[in-house]
């Protein structure tokens, strides 16, 4: 008898939840973004992203968030580090390089948002689960 192992949507299932981050890089610069929310992450960088939409791809997913979030268009590249591990492994973040195809990026839903050269890189407070991440995008910018 087979037995159909359905993904769940909600984290809570036998597939962890898919987080998505959109590396935009212009130049040999990369956008970082400051939390506005909730407070025990405000004030750390991320790349931004979100949650994947059930039937939704994780192309598609960045497409909406950078718009959602940045008020762009984005292209969305290859990945770029590991996938990490969030929230007690109820999650993955999985980090994409994207370019702009339209639109200055605005912070809608961050506190900040900064284009951060090769060297820049370490001067913001990183959220724990992208520092491998920023790492591997050193060579992609540097
Ligand atoms: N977008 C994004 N999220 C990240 C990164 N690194 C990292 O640990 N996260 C975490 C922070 C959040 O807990 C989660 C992203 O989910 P989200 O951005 O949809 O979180 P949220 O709380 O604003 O969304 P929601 O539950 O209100 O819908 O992943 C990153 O580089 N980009």
């Amino acid at each position: 008898m087979t037995t159909v192992r359905t993904e769940r949507a909600d984290g809570d299932g036998l597939e962890p939840r898919v987080i998505v981050g959109a590396a935009i890089i212009e130049g040999r610069r990369v956008l970082a973004a400051a939390r506005a929310r909730p407070p025990e992450t405000a004030g750390k960088w991320e790349f931004p992203g979100g949650k994947v939409e059930p039937g939704e791809s994780e192309g598609a997913a960045l497409v909406r968030e950078c718009s959602e979030e940045l008020g762009v268009l984005v292209e969305v590249g290859d990945r770029v580090g590991p996938a990490v591990p969030v929230g007690q492994g109820r999650a993955v973040l999985k980090v994409y390089a994207a370019q702009l195809v339209h639109g200055e990026p605005r912070a809608l839903e961050h506190a900040e948002l900064r284009w951060l050269t090769v060297d820049e890189l370490a001067d913001v407070p990183w959220l724990p689960a992208d520092v491998p991440i920023v790492a591997a995008l050193r060579p992609l910018i540097g």
